[in-house]
């Protein structure tokens, strides 16, 4: 569904240079710290921005050729909506419909009062979380078959993130080729939504992985400094140094608790494993 392959793109000190594929009716995570290339990545694949190099697919065509008829069947959510401040609900509506043949009016109107949204305020007076709740539903309001989101949940209070992440989810269950892909530097949200996750850092790739495949075989060893020294590092992604020796990140969490007795092996989640790979001595 998105295809980049050696995308190159450099911004004084910072160099972008990926490669990634987000198949259709998969939920995709890419994930990174505050400057890490997220948004770059976005602007890139929605043609935004232009590559110095490389190619970029959406839908199995070059960005280049994709048409108004393709554009109809991506919902993008960024950090500004779009609309002009002094456009309320209802004017954001008359937009929707008359740029989307697919937009679902009921739907939309719905989904704006089930998440509180004042119709009667113009947008520049909706608070942050208000604002963020409108991108999403103005992305998903036209039955689109790729989302591109870049940080929903970015300054969401815990209870909205969740409404956010919900509808997410139904929408991506209601049908199973839709396919999404969301930035977000909260962990936490991605583990319970997506398929899959790339970790990006300094405009590279770290890690790709399933979210499965990390929550079950990945692990964070806590060895002493003479466990440490006599460890296999085969499988080990990074380690840290610690007041009690080291934090180590395995891919292989099994292989240590099978056969090294006595060695703390705990499950990793994702905020762990973005620590330890951004932060942590890489093996
Ligand atoms: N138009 C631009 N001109 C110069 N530098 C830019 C431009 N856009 C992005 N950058 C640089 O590219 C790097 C990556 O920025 P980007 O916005 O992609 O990061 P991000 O992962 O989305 O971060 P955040 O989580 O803070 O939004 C940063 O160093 C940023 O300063």
């Amino acid at each position: 569904m998105i295809k980049m392959q050696n995308v190159r793109k450099t911004y004084p000190g910072f160099d972008f240079e990926l490669s990634l594929e987000i198949p259709e009716g998969r939920i995709t995570g890419l994930i990174g710290k505050n400057g890490a290339g997220k948004s770059t990545a976005i602007r890139l694949m929605l043609g935004l921005v232009k590559a110095e190099s490389g190619t970029i697919e959406l839908f199995g065509k070059p960005i280049t050729e994709i048409t108004m008829q393709d554009r109809q069947k991506i919902g993008v959510s960024l950090a500004e909506s779009g609309f002009n401040g002094q456009f309320t609900i209802a004017e954001v509506k008359k937009i929707l419909a008359k740029m989307y043949p697919e937009f679902d009016e009921t739907w939309f109107m719905r989904e704006c009062r089930e998440l509180r949204l004042p119709e009667g305020k113009q947008l520049k007076e909706f608070s942050n979380g208000m604002k963020a709740k409108l991108r999403v539903l103005t992305a998903l309001s036209h039955k689109a078959q790729l989302l591109i989101l870049d940080e929903p949940t970015a300054g969401l209070d815990v209870e909205a993130r969740n409404e956010i992440l919900d509808l997410l989810r139904d929408y991506a269950a209601e049908d199973e080729n839709r396919t999404i892909l969301i930035t977000s530097h909260i962990a936490s949200d991605l583990e319970h939504l997506c398929d899959d996750i790339y970790l990006i850092h300094g405009g590279k790739q770290l890690l790709h992985e399933e979210t499965d495949v990390i929550l079950e075989q990945y692990g964070l060893i806590k060895a002493d400094e003479a466990q440490y020294a006599a460890l296999d590092k085969e499988y080990l992604l990074g380690s840290r140094k610690e007041p009690y020796g080291y934090a180590c990140l395995t891919n292989d969490r099994k292989y240590y608790e099978e056969n090294v007795p006595g060695l703390v092996v705990e499950r990793a989640g994702i905020d762990e494993v973005i620590l330890m790979m951004t932060g942590g001595k890489r093996k």
